[in-house]
């Protein structure tokens, strides 16, 4: 097996487990809903955004891939807070 093939093997595994995460993470984020619909609360709460980004950022340890890793976090943001919209009934 040549780099690329090798390389490509990774990636393909980082994303299944990606997605493990993510429908983990996104099953969170309903009952976090649940709780905001149940108490007439916005979906967005900058405060703990601003916490969740402040947190992952300092423990996160390659400069290189920083500013990298904040933009995917704030996609992960806007993500969730779209899906929470499409379900805010
Ligand atoms: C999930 C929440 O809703 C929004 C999305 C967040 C997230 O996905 O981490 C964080 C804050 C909120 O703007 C929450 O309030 O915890």
């Amino acid at each position: 097996m040549n780099k690329l093939e090798q390389a490509r093997i990774i990636i393909d595994d980082v994303d299944q487990q990606i997605a493990e995460l993510f429908k983990k993470r996104m099953h969170a984020v309903m009952d976090v809903l649940s709780h905001k619909i149940e108490n007439h609360l916005p979906v967005l709460d900058s405060i703990r955004e601003a916490q969740m980004i402040e947190k992952n950022l300092s423990r996160f340890n390659d400069d290189s891939l920083k500013a990298y890793y904040e933009s995917f976090l704030k996609s992960i943001l806007d993500i969730s807070k779209a899906y929470q919209e499409d379900h805010y009934e």
